[in-house]
């Protein structure tokens, strides 16, 4: 069994622009499709880096994975549970990083909201206390445990999100670009805090999306290129570079795989326009997934 497989995975979004703009183009509507087809698997204790440009796909991705949306079409599971069907199951089995800070609460103190979101998971509370003392610990925060949340630095506030998504010890752990909003040092910490606590000590899989070809080549055992919904190559960083010429980078094997000059280069899927079906809810206005 795999920790993740995706088979065929697809996600299309209907794009509303307003309702002048439903009502004048009353026989079409935007289809924007965000992946297509999308074939994935990530062995137990691996460290899969998902690799792609802005708008590439990656947040959807992992959000179908985390059972947040839903996709349109093909499978997915976790942990042999799947996304859909058993969404509950699969949901006690995953830990979610986030990088918004926002989802912490700011003037209670880094204890206090490990203990809150401990106590969300409906664990007995001397669990809640015992997996809190255990996690500040690892994410080495507990002489700042008392500190109000506001008060930490990026990289601290990035390894209280860590700590979060491990406090239903969950099998495998998603991070949605976990050094987005660090300067390099803090990056570089991150990453191997990552490397050596959670992956060679807790023995996690993790599942990691990212834009960065250093973060990629330093954290991952495999890694995948996602570029506009779709998977352009996966493989080792070693392996990828190989399959190409000798000497060349990861960034290079990018370029050849996605046509892109740079990682930076922004994914621009385009929408399709097809028949109207009859709209659900009251979507009119807004963006709504199918
Ligand atoms: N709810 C939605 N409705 C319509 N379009 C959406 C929705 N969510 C995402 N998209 C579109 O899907 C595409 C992929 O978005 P996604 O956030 O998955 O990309 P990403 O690779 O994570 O990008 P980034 O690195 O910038 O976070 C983008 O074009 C985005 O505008």
């Amino acid at each position: 069994m795999y920790s993740i497989e995706t088979r065929d995975l697809t996600k299309s979004f209907v794009l509303y622009r307003g309702f002048l703009d439903a009502i004048r183009r009353s026989g079409n509507r935007d289809i924007l499709t965000t992946l297509d087809r999308v074939n994935i698997k990530v062995q137990e204790g691996e460290v899969y880096g998902l690799l792609g440009p802005n708008g590439a796909g990656k947040s959807t991705l992992i959000k179908i994975l985390c059972t947040l949306i839903l996709p349109s079409e093909g499978e997915a599971y976790v942990n042999g549970y799947d996304v859909v069907k058993e969404g509950q199951q699969a949901r006690e089995s995953l830990g979610f990083v986030t990088t918004d800070e926002r989802s912490f609460y700011w003037r209670l103190s880094g204890r206090e909201n490990l203990q809150f979101f401990a106590t969300l998971y409906n664990l007995p509370q001397s669990v809640v206390r015992s997996r809190t003392e255990e996690l500040l610990d690892v994410v080495r925060l507990k002489h700042r445990a008392d500190e109000p949340f506001y008060s930490y630095s990026a990289g601290m506030k990035q390894q209280m999100a860590i700590a979060r998504g491990l406090l239903n010890d969950p099998a495998v752990l998603f991070m949605d670009e976990p050094t987005r909003s660090l300067d390099p040092g803090a990056a570089r910490n991150l990453r191997k805090f990552i490397k050596e606590k959670i992956v060679a000590e807790k023995g996690k899989t993790i599942f990691i999306s990212t834009h960065q070809l250093d973060e990629a080549e330093e954290l991952c055992d495999r890694v995948a290129i996602l570029d506009e919904g779709k998977i352009k190559a996966n493989g080792s960083p070693l392996e990828l570079k190989a399959g190409l010429s000798q000497g060349c980078t990861l960034g290079d094997v990018f370029s050849h795989y996605t046509g892109k000059a740079s990682l930076d280069e922004q994914s621009t899927p385009f929408p399709v326009n097809i028949p109207r079906q009859k709209s659900r809810g009251r979507g009119i206005g807004r963006r709504r997934g199918i």
